[in-house]
């Protein structure tokens, strides 16, 4: 039976994993950040976008550092179920942008209408079964902890308005625990493991292969049939934890396709 709605593809793992990053990477593997936002078929979709609204209490929680947005309760999984379920049906859906700084929404939404795949990129984007059974590809970026933190600690001070004290504090508190207690242990779930995220070009390549043979499907002959080890390039194999890149990665920068 033909498949209807986008291809759902989860981009799961820790904080400053790269899981952005590889995702800008494979739309630009896809041609995609030469076309005009509207007329992208292949679109990301971040999780933070669906982080709840704050109370007055929450807000002043968040304000001195004692709110958890690492805990899965943070996240409005209703909203995101809702927003996929729309999409599916081919209806355009509404979604929210929001604002590291304020710890809030912003009140323009980004209309997102009949995509063809979307990455859908979160820590905790393979936490809910409910929202498991809506991906068609699950990936899991892993990265060193120490990596993840010299890169959250950087990108924080440059564009989420942090101060270094801040984000450690934060990230002893709460973000590694919740990492620890809840994000790592979704990794059974992912079809695709990416270990060292976006330095990981080979991972990266076949993604975005697999992706390019959806998007030059029509949309009638499409079947969503999950990742199998039988349908998947053979430098990828089975592991206990899902399926891993066996191959080991160019370290050779210049052939990266990393936006800037
Ligand atoms: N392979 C890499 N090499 C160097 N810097 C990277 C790499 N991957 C990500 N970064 C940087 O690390 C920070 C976090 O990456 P990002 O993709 O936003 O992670 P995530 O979406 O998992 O939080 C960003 O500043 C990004 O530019
Ligand atoms: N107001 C907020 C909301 C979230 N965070 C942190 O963001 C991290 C998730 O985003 P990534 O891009 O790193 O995946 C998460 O670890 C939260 O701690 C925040 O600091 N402030």
């Amino acid at each position: 039976m033909a498949a209807t709605g986008p291809f759902f593809i989860g981009v799961a793992g820790g904080t400053a994993s790269g899981k952005t990053t590889v995702c800008e990477m494979i739309m630009s593997q896809l041609g995609m950040n030469d076309i005009d936002h509207k007329e992208r078929k292949v679109v990301i979709l971040h999780q933070d976008s669906f982080y709840k609204v704050l109370t007055r209490e929450q807000s002043e929680d968040a304000a001195r550092e004692a709110y958890n947005f690492d805990h899965p309760d943070a996240f409005d999984y209703e909203l995101i179920v809702s927003t996929l379920d729309k999409l599916t049906s081919g209806q355009p859906a509404e979604i929210p942008i929001y604002n590291f700084k304020t710890h809030s929404r912003e009140k323009e939404t980004i209309l997102l209408d009949k995509p063809d795949v979307v990455l859908f990129e979160g820590i905790l984007v393979l936490y809910s079964e409910q929202l498991r059974k809506l991906l068609h590809m699950k990936l899991f970026v892993d990265t060193d902890a120490d990596t993840r933190l010299s890169r959250r600690v950087l990108r924080d001070i440059a564009e989420r308005n942090r101060q270094v004290e801040s984000v450690l504090r934060q990230y002893l508190a709460f973000v590694k625990p919740a990492f620890d207690e809840y994000i790592l242990p979704t990794k059974k779930y992912a079809d695709v493991i990416i270990p060292r995220g976006a330095d990981n070009l080979v991972a990266i390549n076949l993604i975005s292969q697999h992706i390019k043979k959806i998007v030059n499907t029509p949309a009638s002959k499409r079947s969503y049939a999950s990742a199998q080890a039988s349908h998947l390039p053979s430098d990828i194999s089975a592991s206990s934890s899902g399926l891993e890149l066996k191959r080991s990665v160019s370290k050779d920068k210049s052939e990266a396709v990393r936006p800037h």
